[in-house]
């Protein structure tokens, strides 16, 4: 294939070259790692993957305009279709918003206003005069300065918690002690006994529970999971996940993050790596995390997947990195599968509403590039939304996304935060 370069950087300690060409959606990522410390092995192959090649022909233009909309779409409020949603399922969901965030105004503003059955009915902040500016400028009718009114109003059947992290424990049990059904943002806590809690407290109180991974909800990423399982290039052998975006704040713009900060800042990134691999490789258990490296902005793992009932079957090695650091346009959130005959690669599996491209290279036949999008430029977050819903009406959540996978990935993730520790030491110990 001939290779079209328009924009390239070549960035940091750890080699890694960027090629984008976003109007053709054109996206390259090549990376280059050195050997790994701790087992003196590649941590990483280098590759590579193309997109189209070329621009200008009306269909480049045609793909730019549909891109636009996409963005559009994610970005504005619209109308409910005439056969948009359930008309027929009752009452709408009347939701509350814990926490004025941005991307509220993404994951349930414009996401609910594309549908009948769900009304934003109020907003809550911690700080006094926040939520009442936020109703006035997304049009939401009820405003409270503290989340425990929010919570004591009857008029509120769900909430949308998108505070920090941190307060996810906090916020999401008073908010089920309630009896409101949650739609809690990723991560759904700080760790495995957080996570824990919550799901108890919602079994309890007999009400929804559902962390907002909302990439997982879209017809992309069911594809994907469609030629994992149905094996259309083999069984899965390694499992690669990047999880890159540039962050401004690690190079000290607009405010630096402490360290106790940046740890959480760097999870909510890394979890989707935790998470895809999850769901990749369902039903299978850490056998070894075997290697494990927080560097700030850069955080990285390697773990060892065996199935649950024969470790000798099936192992599946997989890497994952997230990195914020690195100076790039376009962020690279990309898996690759690699099969025993061929290969699966995603490109842009976080995002991938806005644009994305499925390879399917098998070993020995053409490859193909396939895209999903579902119905015209549905976002990831409407697809989310669809699917909690569903488990409000149904008081069942998809199983896609039950607070029993936030927690087994919350283990994996308490598994490899313990490694962190231990390749902390190994440094420490060499440099005395
Ligand atoms: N699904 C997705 O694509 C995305 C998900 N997220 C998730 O959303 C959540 C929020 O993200 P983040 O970027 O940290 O958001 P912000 O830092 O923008 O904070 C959002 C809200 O949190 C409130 N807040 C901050 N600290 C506290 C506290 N101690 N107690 C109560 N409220 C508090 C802020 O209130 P105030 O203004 O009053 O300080 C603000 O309303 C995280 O879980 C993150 O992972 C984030 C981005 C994208
Ligand atoms: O969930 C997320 O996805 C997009 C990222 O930019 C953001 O930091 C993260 O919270």
């Amino acid at each position: 294939m001939q290779r079209r370069h328009s924009f390239s950087l070549i960035q940091n300690q750890s080699t890694r070259i960027i090629v984008l060409f976003p109007s053709s959606y054109h996206i390259a990522v090549r990376r280059r790692v050195e050997p790994s410390r701790s087992r003196g092995r590649p941590r990483r192959r280098a590759h590579t993957h193309y997109g189209r090649q070329g621009s200008g022909s009306l269909e480049e233009k045609k793909s730019s305009m549909e891109l636009v909309g996409r963005v559009r779409r994610l970005l504005t409020q619209g109308g409910a279709t005439e056969d948009s949603d359930a008309d027929d399922v009752g009452a709408p969901i009347r939701v509350g918003l814990v926490g004025a965030s941005n991307i509220s105004k993404f994951a349930m503003i414009n996401a609910a206003s594309r549908r009948k059955d769900v009304e934003v009915r109020a907003v809550a902040t911690r700080t006094p005069g926040k939520a009442r500016e936020f109703a006035a400028t997304n049009g939401i009718p009820v405003a409270h300065d503290d989340f425990a009114s929010l919570f004591a109003d009857e008029t509120i059947d769900a909430v949308y918690i998108s505070v920090v992290t941190e307060e996810h424990l906090n916020l999401g049990l008073q908010a089920l002690r309630a009896g409101k059904h949650v739609l809690l943002e990723k991560p759904l806590a700080l760790d495995a006994q957080e996570a824990r809690e919550l799901r108890d407290a919602a079994k309890e109180h007999n009400v929804v529970l559902m962390e907002a991974m909302h990439y997982k909800h879209h017809p992309a990423l069911k594809r994907l999971r469609e030629l994992v399982e149905t094996e259309a290039v083999g069984t899965v052998q390694e499992i690669d996940v990047c999880f890159a975006k540039f962050d401004a704040s690690a190079w000290g713009i607009g405010g630096k993050y402490t360290p106790e900060k940046l740890r959480t800042k760097m999870l909510d990134r890394w979890i989707y790596c935790i998470d895809l691999v999850q769901l990749l490789a369902p039903g299978r258990k850490v056998k070894t995390v075997c290697s494990a490296e927080d560097a700030g902005f850069i955080v990285r793992g390697e773990l060892e997947l065996c199935d649950r009932d024969d470790e000798r079957k099936g192992l599946v090695r997989a890497t994952w990195e997230a990195d914020a650091q690195t100076v790039r346009i376009l962020p690279a959130w990309v898996a690759t599968v690699q099969c025993a005959e061929g290969k699966l690669v995603l490109q842009n599996f976080n995002f991938p509403s806005l644009y994305h491209r499925l390879y399917i290279e098998p070993t020995n036949g053409p490859a193909r590039v396939e895209t999903h999008y579902g119905e015209v430029g549905k976002t990831t977050f409407e697809y989310q939304l669809d699917a909690f819903c569903r488990a409000v009406r149904e008081r069942h959540v998809d199983s896609l996304v039950p607070p029993e996978a936030s927690v087994a990935t919350l283990e994996i993730v308490d598994k490899v935060r313990a490694a962190f520790a231990d390749s902390e030491n190994e440094r420490k110990n060499e440099s005395d």
